[in-house]
């Protein structure tokens, strides 16, 4: 990209230094050099700085340093462990501004929402700076007179991530929580649009007492950087949060090492309304679930469903509330529809809008590239939606909210299963045997009931099918960074 003008985001910032153009190898600052990677305001397309194009042997320097910053950080009490992300969350709180300012520049959320990020992504490291101090273990009655059992919790090691754009604060706190609490070390490479958040979560781990090695950040090409931390051998879990073409690939690129993995994919959401629902609440759950992040998270509501009783009353209602709704830069005040993170983004929503209309779907509003042009996209919502259109099968990942009708709780069920996805689901209904059934009955991880909002460091995170495997968040969260290991006592007479 040719260098069209800077955004000085510097200016914005209360601690300036909080907006490093370097990478973090071991205990080793490498700062960008012209030859650097652009990383660049997509609102604007502006260059916010650069980061290093760093080689496979920094990944491999990487990753010597944190095998061994792991094993004294391991020796460390749970206690002191969880003390250290304590300071850590403290710090991202205090400098919750910056690090939304950070966020939004690189990003494009709206500067609340992106607020919002870094208290939900330090609530992570909250949570777990707590759970550090329950790995518990067992003590299992012996299998002979003078056996005794007892099975331990170790951490698993050196953990490598891998992270997408679209939360760029929060994915990575949601692994480096848990990694840390257990007493292991974290290699990141954090997504090329977004790497600022990832690195100013490094300044402040450094500040929180966080030991040098113990937390690298890469930056630089995917390809090159993955294939030395998949293949590498003392790698042994791999953590990873984007498409599920990537992670399939990953996932096979793990294989000869036999790493532990956690994937958190692609989604492809149901969002069903049944006739008794309450419409005013069902539309305001659409929005968060359909429109947060501008559509842009793997738990947006990719399909809409509403029962012929309120399927008009719906789309009606639907429209009119985003019509009060204001798309334009993340910076600006009162803007709740931020960019579309490249112009890759935006094809591809106007080429699932395209083939919507062209298979018989009406718009009922937006369905055009916003006025502010480049990245920008009129909220949308589609009619008459059916299952041989693209949006019913592929995630949009933009602001367009298809409204598929149906008739009987049996037909929506399937239809709404009708997918390689497992990820999100959410139902609106006032019947709670129906809450049950139909709850019971989707195949996803996650279903909301009467809210389009269920992500919380409470609870377990996570897929099924072609969406991933293992859990983030949750008292679950911290066996996935853990090894059970078996101790059999003899000779106990
Ligand atoms: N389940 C979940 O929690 C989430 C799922 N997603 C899913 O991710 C997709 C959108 O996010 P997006 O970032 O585009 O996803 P991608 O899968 O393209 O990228 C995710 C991360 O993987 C890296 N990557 C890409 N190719 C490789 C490779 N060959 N080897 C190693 N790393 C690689 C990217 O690096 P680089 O940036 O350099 O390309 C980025 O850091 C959607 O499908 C969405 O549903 C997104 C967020 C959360
Ligand atoms: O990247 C995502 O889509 C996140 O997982 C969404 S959430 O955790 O903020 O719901």
């Amino acid at each position: 990209m040719t260098e069209l003008h800077r955004f000085d985001l510097r200016a914005r910032l209360s601690d300036a230094s909080l907006l490093r153009e370097a990478a973090l190898v071991g205990s080793r600052w490498i700062a960008a050099s012209k030859s650097g990677l652009a990383v660049t305001n997509p609102s604007t397309g502006a260059v916010i700085g650069h980061v290093p194009d760093l080689t496979p042997a920094d990944a491999e320097e990487a990753i010597a340093a944190a095998a061994l910053a792991q094993k004294a950080w391991a020796a460390r009490t749970a206690k002191d462990r969880g003390q250290v992300l304590r300071r850590w969350y403290d710090l991202m709180m205090a400098h919750q501004d910056d690090l939304a300012a950070i966020l939004t520049a690189e990003q494009g959320k709206p500067l609340p929402e992106a607020k919002g990020e870094i208290a939900y992504g330090a609530s992570f490291i909250d949570w777990f700076a707590e759970e550090a101090r329950r790995a518990y273990g067992d003590i299992v009655p012996g299998h002979a007179p003078d056996k005794r059992i007892l099975v331990l919790k170790q951490p698993i090691g050196v953990v490598a991530a891998i992270t997408p754009w679209n939360f760029p604060n929060a994915m990575i706190t949601r692994k480096a929580g848990p990694a840390f609490a257990a007493g292991c070390a974290m290699v990141l490479k954090p997504a090329s649009q977004t790497p600022f958040s990832a690195i100013a979560l490094a300044v402040l781990a450094e500040r929180a007492g966080l030991p040098a090695g113990l937390f690298s950040v890469l930056t630089g090409s995917a390809r090159v950087l993955g294939a030395v931390l998949t293949a590498s051998p003392v790698v042994r879990k791999l953590t990873f949060t984007g498409s599920t073409e990537v992670g399939a690939q990953l996932y096979a690129q793990c294989a000869p090492t036999i790493k532990r993995l956690g994937l958190e994919l692609g989604g492809n959401a149901p969002f069903i309304v049944f006739d008794d629902a309450d419409v005013d609440a069902a539309v305001e759950g659409a929005i968060i679930a359909k429109f947060r992040n501008n559509g842009q998270t793997c738990v947006c509501a990719n399909r809409i469903y509403v029962q012929a009783g309120v399927y008009d009353v719906f789309a009606e209602k639907l429209a009119a509330r985003l019509s009060t709704l204001q798309t334009g830069d993340g910076f600006a005040p009162g803007v709740t529809f931020g960019p579309l993170i490249d112009g890759k983004a935006v094809q591809k929503v106007a080429e699932h809008i395209a083939d919507a209309t062209a298979k018989g779907a009406s718009v009922r509003l937006g369905g055009r590239p916003h006025a502010l042009g480049g990245t920008f996209w009129e909220p949308t919502v589609l009619t008459g939606v059916t299952a041989d259109m693209a949006v019913a099968r592929e995630e949009t990942f933009g602001p367009v909210a298809p409204l598929f009708r149906f008739e009987t709780e049996a037909e929506v069920v399937a239809a709404a299963n009708d997918t390689e996805f497992g990820l999100a689901s959410y139902l609106y209904t006032r019947d709670l045997a129906c809450s049950f059934r139909v709850s019971e009955a989707l195949e996803y991880g996650m279903v909301g009931v009467n809210t389009g909002l269920v992500s919380t460091a409470e609870a377990p995170f996570g897929g099924v099918k072609s969406s991933g495997l293992g859990r983030e968040g949750s008292r679950h969260g911290l066996d996935d960074f853990l090894e059970l290991k078996y101790l059999c006592l003899g000779g106990i007479e």
